[in-house]
């Protein structure tokens, strides 16, 4: 309720002031309305009155006018009376002359022929006066008419209701004008009036003459003179003529009837002279009075004229206020329109505002209604709220381990099928044989510093082969490998991933890991290991020994260690500086290093050794980034050679585990000196490698391996059909962000590069398809299971075959067949795992070391004497040709232990 009054409050609070103008403006309009009445009326009576007075003015005018007419018109005629009887006197004068023999009247000079020049002369004036009195009559007309309408022009103003204050000065100005037309029209009259006088004056003179004619006398023709004059015949006409003028012309003819009649004539001619003389002086006197009057118009019209455009103008002055006026009437009907619309409109939104607040205040009411019953029912029943809530309890509880359910199901669906893709997706990575690239993101560590949530780089939980790197611009940026390890990864998850490649090179194929990343990454964590925890190298060759160590074939398994330290390479096991180590090409094609020492080894315990005598000799120094900083890349380079005693078969598989320095930022390291010469030559190699990929990838026709020593050694691994994998490592911490984003846009262009299909070297140095029958039965793909070591006897029967011929199908290596161990190992594993063996601290003598190597400089050199039971092997063999990508440079051949 409280709402509604406010509004209805408001409403009146809103209306009161637009009302205000409503009741003030009609009682304005009355007022305007009654003076405008009044002023209507006088404007009335004063039209009413300048249309008599101007009806009067035009009677007058052309009465005047008339009567001018009606004199000229008499003057006309008298004027041609007086002409006719000059002619008759010229011819009765002519007559008589004839008859007395004399003609003085007519002769050149005489007074009668100069009276008749004259009279043409008066003639002549007479008909100008005549024309300019038309003209001025014109005139008077035309000024009268401008008269008429400054007048109507000023009945117009009045009756537009312009008030003498509104007109101004103008109006006073034309009413005075109007006064001046006044006066000038009296003047006129009066001119009017005094030429009829003179008219009057004219014809009484011209009677008078007539009364002296004796052809025309009054009595003669009397109706012609009243006829002319147009007055009474008055006989009043010896007024004008003088006594002297009087001549006696009845006593003249009695006495002598010719020169009596001359003498009259004479007379007459005197007389005429006279009125001649008398009629031009009125001529002269009248044309000035009309030149004067002709230029009294002239000013009264322009006067007039410039009246009447006063006039005008206040007439455009008038129309446009009355515009303006309109318009703002026009302006104020509008306004006054909308704004009863807009009163309206809020009336009726007020009204629908009203209703809504009594609608919304019943549902309220209604709400608190239902509101009260439903509390009143909710503290009749507290028992049903918890019986229902324990009710949606449950059945939120089953839903949930019905969700739960599902979702585990979901996630193995996933997993099944993320499984399944992997599969699918390393089969194509081995038809294609694309080098596998594996990440590991290392822990940090003390290097790293102590700030504690900076990592950026993140592997994803649900999919192990994704890892993001939140980049310096603070996104994300993700990267798809093949297998990504995590912070907490271990070194054995990481040899569960490599063992089927490690197990490759027993199958006879060229096998290559190598470590990749900046330095302190972890890429000699990763391929060394600790001595607690050791990493790929050592858990591979293991492998090698535990896969070998049960089988129907025998084995030969040697490696050898060297380095490439500033562009040079250094036999790790035989670390003497004169030792300058050449890649050469063999023979039978694929890469060695003539002079390396290779021991062959047999246990666990002779591998340590290998290990720590590489270790020791390798270069290593304490950098910026890390404190056991490797100056150089190393490779460990195992070959395992196979044989089948039954058949004579061979096999020689090959594993090179490669440790590549670290790249490095000279800013960032700071090296100097010898730190500087090693990081120099390590990116420069690293940019080979970089190369090598980039040409590879790009499948150009010439591939930069001769660029490096890297490059060069590695070029059967990278190019050839060796079966490759590249793990990258990464540093987790913000600060490292550069290098890490580098090294996997790197691993991305590795990934990238296609080697082919695998093959692998059986029965002396011959390649086979990389599908075909392998010695341990196993097909050679990278993640298939480890299975037990097979030997079916289709390989042991047609070992002369080699693997690309090799007419058994895949299937031949079923797990049927793998329970088959049937191989004999030439050297028994605990002989040489027994301590007695070790290569380091124990010289067995009865191991023998057989070089091939060329190099005489080997021979006898403290590193080339053999390692305590160890059987040297270098091949050394001169380069013939380029012709196939052979791998397995160094091969070692197992040493028989002799007793
Ligand atoms: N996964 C890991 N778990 C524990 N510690 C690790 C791991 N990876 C690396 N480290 C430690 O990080 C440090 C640097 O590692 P490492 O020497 O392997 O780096 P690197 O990449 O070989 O460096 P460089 O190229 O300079 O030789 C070492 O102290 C190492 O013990």
């Amino acid at each position: 309720m409280s709402l509604s009054s406010n509004i209805l409050l408001g409403r009146r609070m809103y209306f009161s002031p637009a009302s205000a103008p409503d009741t003030s403006v009609p009682a304005r309009s009355a007022e305007s309305l009654a003076l405008r009445k009044k002023y209507d009326d006088a404007l009335f009576k004063n039209k009413e009155e300048h249309r008599k007075r101007i009806h009067d003015l035009e009677r007058a005018h052309e009465e005047s006018l008339d009567e001018k007419d009606h004199t000229i018109r008499s003057l006309k005629l008298l004027v041609l009376d007086l002409e006719r009887k000059l002619v008759d006197s010229q011819n009765d004068f002519n007559e008589n002359g004839r008859r007395s023999g004399i003609n003085p009247v007519f002769s050149a000079n005489s007074p009668v022929q100069k009276l008749l020049e004259q009279l043409q002369r008066l003639q002549e004036d007479k008909e100008r006066t005549l024309v300019r009195l038309t003209e001025l009559e014109l005139q008077s007309g035309s000024v009268l008419d401008a008269s008429f309408d400054s007048v109507d022009s000023l009945v117009g103003k009045t009756e537009r209701g312009e008030t003498p204050d509104q007109m101004g000065q103008c109006t006073t100005d034309t009413e005075k004008e109007l006064e001046q037309t006044k006066r000038h029209k009296h003047s006129l009259e009066g001119e009017i009036l005094r030429l009829k006088d003179e008219n009057y004056r004219l014809r009484q003179f011209v009677s008078k003459l007539q009364d002296r004619s004796p052809h025309s006398t009054p009595e003669s023709n009397p109706g012609l003179v009243q006829k002319h004059l147009g007055t009474p015949n008055r006989n009043d006409s010896h007024d004008v003529v003088t006594g002297s003028d009087v001549i006696d012309v009845h006593s003249l003819d009695r006495q002598s009837p010719g020169r009596g009649s001359l003498m009259v004539k004479n007379g007459q001619i005197a007389t005429l002279e006279n009125q001649i003389q008398f009629l031009k002086k009125q001529l002269t006197l009248k044309t000035e009075q009309l030149i004067k009057s002709e230029l009294q118009l002239r000013e009264r019209s322009r006067s007039s004229s410039v009246a009447e455009e006063k006039v005008e103008e206040q007439k455009r002055e008038r129309e446009e206020r009355e515009e303006r006026e309109e318009e703002e009437r026009q302006l104020l009907a509008s306004v006054r329109l909308e704004h009863e619309e807009e009163v309206n409109r809020l009336t009726t939104a007020l009204t629908t505002v009203s209703q809504m607040a009594l609608r919304v205040h019943r549902e309220f009411l209604e709400v608190k209604a239902a509101h009260e019953a439903l509390r009143s029912q909710v503290g009749e029943v507290p028992g049903v709220i918890g019986e229902v809530v324990m009710q949606t309890q449950d059945q939120i509880q089953r839903s949930l381990s019905s969700l739960g359910e599902e979702n585990r199901t979901i996630v193995q669906k996933y997993l099944r099928e993320m499984k399944l893709r992997k599969k699918y997706h390393n089969e194509l990575v081995q038809l294609r044989g694309n080098i596998r690239v594996f990440c590991r993101v290392r822990p940090r560590i003390r290097e790293d510093g102590d700030e504690e949530g900076d990592l950026v780089v993140t592997p994803d939980i649900d999919d192990d082969s994704l890892l993001k790197v939140n980049n310096t611009k603070g996104r994300d940026q993700q990267y798809d490998l093949d297998k990504v390890f995590g912070l907490s990864s271990t070194q054995a998850q990481i040899f569960e991933e490599v063992s089927s490649l490690v197990r490759s090179a027993i199958d006879g194929y060229n096998v290559c890991i190598f470590a990749y990343g900046q330095t302190g990454s972890g890429k000699t964590y990763t391929m060394e290991g600790v001595s607690d925890d050791p990493g790929i190298n050592q858990r591979a060759l293991q492998l090698l020994f535990e896969e070998t160590s049960d089988a129907s074939w025998t084995y030969d398994i040697s490696a050898g260690v060297m380095e490439i330290y500033n562009e040079s390479i250094r036999d790790l096991l035989n670390p003497d500086p004169a030792n300058k180590l050449e890649v050469k090409m063999k023979s039978e094609g694929g890469f060695h290093v003539p002079g390396l020492m290779t021991l062959s080894v047999s246990s666990l315990h002779e591998v340590n050794q290998v290990f720590e005598t590489g270790r020791r000799n390798r270069a290593t120094a304490s950098t910026n980034m890390n404190e056991h900083s490797s100056r150089s890349h190393c490779l460990l380079c195992v070959t395992v050679r196979g044989t089948n005693p039954t058949t004579g078969s061979t096999s020689v598989g090959r594993l090179n585990l490669v440790d590549l320095a670290g790249s490095e930022r000279l800013s960032k390291s700071q090296a100097g000196g010898a730190r500087l010469k090693e990081a120099q030559n390590i990116n420069r190699s690293l940019a080979c490698l970089g190369d090598v990929i980039h040409a590879l990838r790009n499948k150009n026709s010439h591939v930069p391996y001769r660029n490096s020593k890297l490059t060069y050694l590695l070029q059967d691994s990278l190019g050839g059909d060796s079966k490759t994998l590249m793990i990258v490592q990464v540093s987790p911490v913000e600060k490292n962000v550069c290098e890490t984003l580098c090294s996997l846009a790197f691993a991305q262009r590795v990934r990238g590069v296609e080697l082919g299909p695998a093959t692998r070297t059986s029965d002396s140095g011959s390649r086979g398809q990389s599908n075909g029958q392998t010695p341990t039965g196993r097909p050679s793909n990278l993640q298939i299971p480890h299975t037990p070591l097979s030997r079916s006897s289709s390989i042991s029967s047609s070992a002369s075959i080699s693997p690309r011929q090799s007419p058994v199908p895949p299937s031949a290596s079923s797990p049927s067949s793998s329970s088959h161990h049937s191989r004999t190992f030439s050297t028994s594993s605990s002989q040489s795992s027994s301590p007695s063996t070790s290569p380091v601290s124990t010289p067995t003598p009865t191991r023998k070391v057989t070089s091939s190597s060329t190099k005489s400089g080997n021979a006898g050199s403290p590193c080339s004497s053999p390692k305590p039971g160890f059987k040297k092997s270098a091949q050394s063999t001169p380069e013939k040709s380029r012709g196939l990508h052979r791998s397995a440079t160094f091969s070692v051949r197992r040493a028989t232990p002799t007793k």
